[in-house]
C-alpha cells in the first residue's frame, strides 16, 4: 500500500500586497514530503523560503491551491483546527531559538508542552527525557544565557520534538553556529527522522547542511526550479 504523502503543496500561490503594489512570492509550487523525509529547501535570498514554511506551518496562508499537512487541510480548516494542528502536530525551531530568558531549560521544553495541552507530571518526564536525547541532561537548570548558541539550539530543538509532532520546520536552524555545532545540530535531526517517522523541513542556506538531507528544494523566483537527491 502507497501511503499519502505528509505534506501536499499543489499549485501555492502567495503574493503580498503593500499599497497599491503586489509581489508575487510564491507563483505555483508543487511538492510533496513524505514521512520520515529530510528535506532542504534552498534558494536566493527574498525568495520565499520563509514564506514556504510560514504556510506549512498555518503561520501564513496561501492565496491559492492546495495545502494538506498531517491529515489537515489548510485551505479549508478554521481557526481552531489550525491552532490545534500548530499546537500538536508541527514542531517549530527557529534560527535563534526563541528560548524565554528567565526560564531553565528545563522550563522551556515544559512551556513547549503546556501549549500542547501534556499535564504537569508527564511534561517534567518527558522535558527530561528529550533533553538527555539531544546531550544536555546536565544542562536543565541552566538559563539560555549560560549555554552556547548550539546548546540552545539543542534545548530549542528538544522543545520542538517534546510534544511528539509529525514535522519539524526549522528556519535556518544552523544559520547562527559555528561549523561544530551546526553539524551536531544537523546530525541531531538527521538521527531523528531515521529513528522515528518524523519529517523536518529545513530552511539554509549552507550547501553543507543540504547535503545531509534526503532531498534539496531549491526555490527562484516564485517556482521550484531544482530538486536534488544525494
Ligand atoms: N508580511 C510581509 N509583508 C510584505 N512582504 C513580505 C512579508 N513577508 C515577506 N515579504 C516579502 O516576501 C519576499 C519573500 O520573503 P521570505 O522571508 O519568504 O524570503 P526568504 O527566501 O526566506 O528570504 P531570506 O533568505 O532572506 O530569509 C521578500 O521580498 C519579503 O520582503
Amino acid at each position: 500500500m502507497v501511503s499519502e504523502p505528509l505534506v501536499v503543496l499543489d499549485q501555492v500561490r502567495k503574493a503580498y500586497r503593500t499599497g497599491q503594489r503586489e509581489q508575487v512570492v510564491l507563483d505555483g509550487v508543487t511538492l510533496t514530503i513524505a514521512s520520515g523525509e529530510l528535506v532542504a529547501v534552498t534558494g536566493p535570498s527574498g525568495c520565499g523560503k520563509t514564506t514556504l514554511l510560514n504556510i506549512i506551518g498555518a503561520l501564513d496562508s496561501a492565496d491559492a491551491g492546495a495545502v494538506r499537512s498531517c491529515g489537515v487541510d489548510l485551505m479549508l480548516a478554521d481557526r481552531r483546527r489550525l491552532t490545534a494542528y500548530r499546537a500538536h502536530s508541527i514542531g517549530f525551531v527557529f534560527q535563534f531559538y526563541n528560548l524565554l530568558p528567565t526560564l531553565t531549560a528545563l522550563e522551556n521544553v515544559k512551556a513547549g508542552l503546556a501549549v500542547a495541552g501534556v499535564g504537569r507530571h508527564d511534561a517534567d518526564e518527558r522535558a527530561r527525557h528529550m533533553l538527555d536525547n539531544v546531550g544536555l541532561a546536565d544542562a536543565t537548570a541552566k538559563f539560555p544565557a549560560q549555554l552556547s548558541g548550539g546548546e540552545q539550539q539543542r534545548v530549542a530543538i528538544a522543545r520542538g520534538l517534546a510534544k511528539g509532532p509529525a514535522l519539524v520546520l526549522a528556519d535556518e536552524p544552523t544559520g547562527n553556529l559555528d561549523e561544530d555545532s551546526g553539524a551536531r545540530v544537523m546530525g541531531l535531526l538527521r538521527k531523528l527522522t531515521e529513528d522515528t517517522e518524523v519529517s523536518v523541513v529545513l530552511v539554509t542556506h549552507n550547501p553543507t547542511v543540504s547535503a545531509v538531507a534526503d532531498r534539496t528544494v531549491r526555490l527562484e523566483h516564485g517556482h521550484v526550479t531544482a530538486v536534488t537527491e544525494p
